[in-house]
């Protein structure tokens, strides 16, 4: 807390002493130097560095990033010019898109009636308020981004351009993507769920703002840091590409998020992302200067998300714990509907649980399956050479397409329990297709991930679209 006010002092001084402030101008906390903390503790306190862009030493600021982004690849600008009521607003559009009281209202927002273009255009009036503040901050943004890029590349002793036009692609190749996550409440066991596990980003750079409620946490030296909420700041983070294209310099710094028990958590994410057939390599090569050797090979950007999407399907295959589960029983569809989209976009495969069909039901279906395969073998011989095809032995569903001469009859309950099955399936089926089809018909994905613990329907919902290109603009 000491160090919150230090900070928060300090900011007030640079400011007030205006362009005359020669000391350095990113305010460092402290590290909790001496104290052993367990990886999974989190350690509360405002240690991530802060860099004031309004010094005019723009020296001063370059070596602040870069510093920054060598010890913790993460930092928090202030004085960064882009106004703090645009902020407001985009923060007030992505919530009152995600708190639209009613869900019919809200697709009527994602989807134009009489369209059936997935990118369909929306003359809704909020729409294009949102659309207008969303271009706007994405403009600001921008300039941002490729003022730190600027800074970074000098860094590495490169051109300013450097890492935009060679890693990014430069101009109209780069792209900005803007996310919105969403994190509802998590009652039951907040503490033990995790909004977003451990990871590093996949992209570029995250330019971040979140709602006032706490969650990002940021790993550095062993332990877990929450990053402490601050109207006035962007949150910075360094992803992969920029760890591989510095040598390792640059860190790509681990986060998570965990979840409020009260409170939904918003956060808006703007991602500066390479073209996918961009090579990504150790950039320094470029200069001559030879003295580091490469630890990265070269590697297209697109690979390196496959790569890492694999990886990660790979762990969670191991473990199973990943699959999503998707509650039923939640008694809002709408979320229901979106954790099914998310769920098979992500993974193709999901559990479901609390889907209506009788725990029963499936107890005396596989009764009466297992009963027909212990039937003596002629039996069984006499009812497969009455089937034609196979698919005609097995069909349940429709029941005018049944044939029950396939069916044995000498085993009790088998057909009422196969078509009673073959009913309540079918209507799961529909409920899932019809909820799929929902999917699709969405102008922006708006998805819901579920998890398996404690909490049966939560982390987050997110919306993303590309910005519309912008043109590039000159680094100041
Ligand atoms: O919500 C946050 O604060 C973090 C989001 C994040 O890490 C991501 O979108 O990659
Ligand atoms: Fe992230």
């Amino acid at each position: 807390m000491r160090g919150d006010l230090f900070n928060k002092r300090r900011a007030t001084l640079l400011k007030s002493t205006g362009n005359s402030q020669r000391s350095i101008n990113i305010l460092w906390g402290r590290h909790n130097q001496g104290r052993h903390v367990e990886r999974d503790q989190t350690v509360s306190s405002p240690t991530i560095p802060i860099v004031d862009l309004s010094n005019l030493d723009k020296e001063l600021v370059a070596r602040a990033v870069v510093k920054a982004s060598q010890e913790w690849g993460v930092f928090q600008v202030v004085n960064h010019e882009i106004p703090k009521e645009l902020i407001q607003s985009l923060k007030k559009v992505g919530t009152h898109f995600f708190e639209l009281s009613s869900e019919a209202e809200k697709e009527a927002v994602a989807t134009p009636a009489n369209s059936k273009d997935i990118q369909g255009y929306v003359t809704n009036s909020q729409q294009d308020i949102e659309d207008k503040v969303n271009e706007e901050y994405a403009r600001q943004v921008k300039k941002l981004a490729e003022n730190i890029l600027g800074w970074l590349s000098e860094g590495l002793g490169l051109d300013r351009e450097a890492l935009f036009n060679q890693g990014f692609g430069g101009g109209e190749k780069a792209v900005y993507t803007m996310k919105i996550n969403y994190y509802p409440p998590c009652r039951p066991q907040a503490n033990l769920v995790l909004g977003m596990q451990p990871h590093t980003d996949i992209h570029g750079l995250t330019l971040l703002v979140p709602n006032e409620i706490p969650g990002l946490q940021v790993f550095n030296d062993n332990q877990w840091f929450d990053v402490e909420y601050n109207p006035s700041v962007i949150n910075i983070l360094i992803g992969d590409p920029i760890w591989r294209m510095s040598n390792g310099k640059y860190k790509n710094v681990l986060h998570r998020t965990t979840l409020n028990t009260e409170k939904t958590r918003m956060s808006w994410v703007v991602l500066l992302k390479p073209p996918y057939d961009m090579v990504i390599e150790p950039l320094k090569k470029h200069t001559g200067d030879g003295d580091e050797a490469p630890k990265f090979e070269p590697i297209t950007y697109g690979e390196h998300v496959e790569r890492k999407v694999r990886d990660k399907l790979s762990k969670a295959v191991m473990t199973l714990d990943d699959i999503p589960v998707i509650d039923l029983s939640n008694p809002n569809e709408d979320l229901v509907a979106r954790a099914v989209v998310k769920a098979s976009e992500e993974w193709g495969i999901f559990h479901v649980v609390n889907h209506w069909i009788p725990p029963e039901l499936i107890g005396q279906l596989k009764e009466v399956g297992t009963e027909f395969f212990q039937l003596p073998e002629s039996e069984k011989k006499a009812l497969a050479s009455e089937a034609k095809r196979l698919q005609e032995h097995g069909r349940i569903w429709p029941p005018s397409r049944v044939n029950h001469r396939f069916w044995p009859n000498n085993i009790q309950d088998y057909r009422e329990v196969n078509e009673e099955y073959a009913k309540e399936i079918n209507n799961l089926s529909e409920k899932i297709l019809g909820w799929l089809s929902e999917g699709f018909g969405l102008r922006r994905r708006l998805l819901l991930a579920v998890s398996r613990s404690g909490c049966e329907f939560k982390p987050f919902v997110y919306k993303d679209y590309k910005f519309r290109k912008l043109k590039k603009l000159a680094l100041d």
